[in-house]
């Protein structure tokens, strides 16, 4: 075919084609991870070096050559774990042996109502698109399929794991006894437990579906991009449950879930994007040495 830019075959036409699935292979699965604001800041600083060129400043072109080739080592130390994570996510099943199953999250929402009627605390994280092997890493590594009594017995209050959270992949739970990043206690969240807050961070920083259990209210909900829903019957649970999970399509962004009255106020954080800043902070907050303490027993005694 003759065209404006010359003769176009049919293998230019696969090239582009496999060229732009690649691109957008790659913008998945750094899309929804600390990795896009570094993709960004990529990009700019290559903006600045093309144009630098572009107008012969050629100390600045040079540096800025010399910078980016230290730089791609560095990104490679940096994100070792996400791209292991990515590369692990390329080799993964796909469909709906890789997602849990619907009967799989009907004992996920059994399991929550059970628990909220005996007021035991829970902390549940599905994982979606954003890898959350570093959280499972915090705790216990376990392999178990989904189910009500195994759920309860994770967080029954003398359970050895049942301080912390547990994470989701699929219909199966990969790991209990977790740390989950904090929200800090000075902002809209204040006058919420620290559950609540390892909930919201969690959610604020990948596109996990976190559930919420309180051991004082009885109460379920879930928290998404940052955001804390409203209090959820379990009718209201499940159709959650199955839209932000169950038909949850690979490459969507998350939906922020409808905040509760007092987090309106919240700045809008529907991008579960987080920025550098807060990354460092949370990685602070995950150090051993400041593991939150398990609840004193009296405390659980009087709720
Ligand atoms: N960073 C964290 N990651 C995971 N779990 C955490 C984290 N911090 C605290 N927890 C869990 O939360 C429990 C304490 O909950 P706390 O009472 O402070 O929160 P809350 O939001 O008021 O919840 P509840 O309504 O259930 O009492 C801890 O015993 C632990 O299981």
């Amino acid at each position: 075919m003759t065209t404006p830019f010359g003769q176009i075959g049919v293998q230019d036409v696969l090239d582009i084609v496999v060229v732009a699935f690649l691109v957008y292979q790659g913008y998945l699965l750094v899309a929804g991870t600390r990795a896009v604001n570094v993709v960004r800041g990529i990009l700019v600083f290559a903006g600045v070096w093309v144009a630098a060129q572009l107008l012969g400043l050629t100390t600045l072109s040079y540096l800025l050559g010399r910078a980016g080739t230290v730089g791609i080592f560095a990104l490679l130390v940096l994100f070792q774990p996400e791209l292991r994570a990515a590369l692990e996510r390329v080799g993964r099943p796909r469909g709906r042996d890789a997602s849990a199953s619907g009967a799989a999250l009907q004992d996920l929402a059994r399991a929550m109502e059970r628990l909220a009627e005996r007021k035991t605390g829970a902390l549940i994280a599905i994982e979606r698109r954003t890898p959350l092997g570093e959280y499972a890493e915090t705790g216990v590594n376990i392999d178990a399929l989904v189910s009500v009594p195994f759920l309860e017995a994770l967080f029954a209050r003398n359970a050895p794991l049942h301080d912390g959270g547990i994470i989701l992949q699929g219909a199966r739970v990969v790991a209990a006894g977790c740390l989950f990043p904090l929200q800090p206690a000075d902002g809209t969240y204040r006058r919420y437990g620290t559950r609540h807050r390892a909930a919201i961070g969690l959610s604020e920083l990948t596109d996990a579906v976190v559930l919420v259990v309180s051991e004082e209210r009885g109460s379920m909900r879930i928290a998404l991009g940052g955001r804390l829903g409203p209090d959820l019957n379990g009718t209201e649970l499940r159709e959650q449950l199955r839209e932000l999970v169950y038909d949850y399509p690979v490459g969507r962004a998350a939906v922020p879930v409808k905040p509760t009255p007092e987090t309106k106020s919240a700045p809008e954080t529907g991008d579960v994007r987080a920025d550098a800043a807060s990354q460092t902070e949370v990685r602070a907050e995950l150090r051993p040495e400041t593991r939150p303490e398990p609840r004193p027993e009296t405390r659980k005694e009087q709720t």
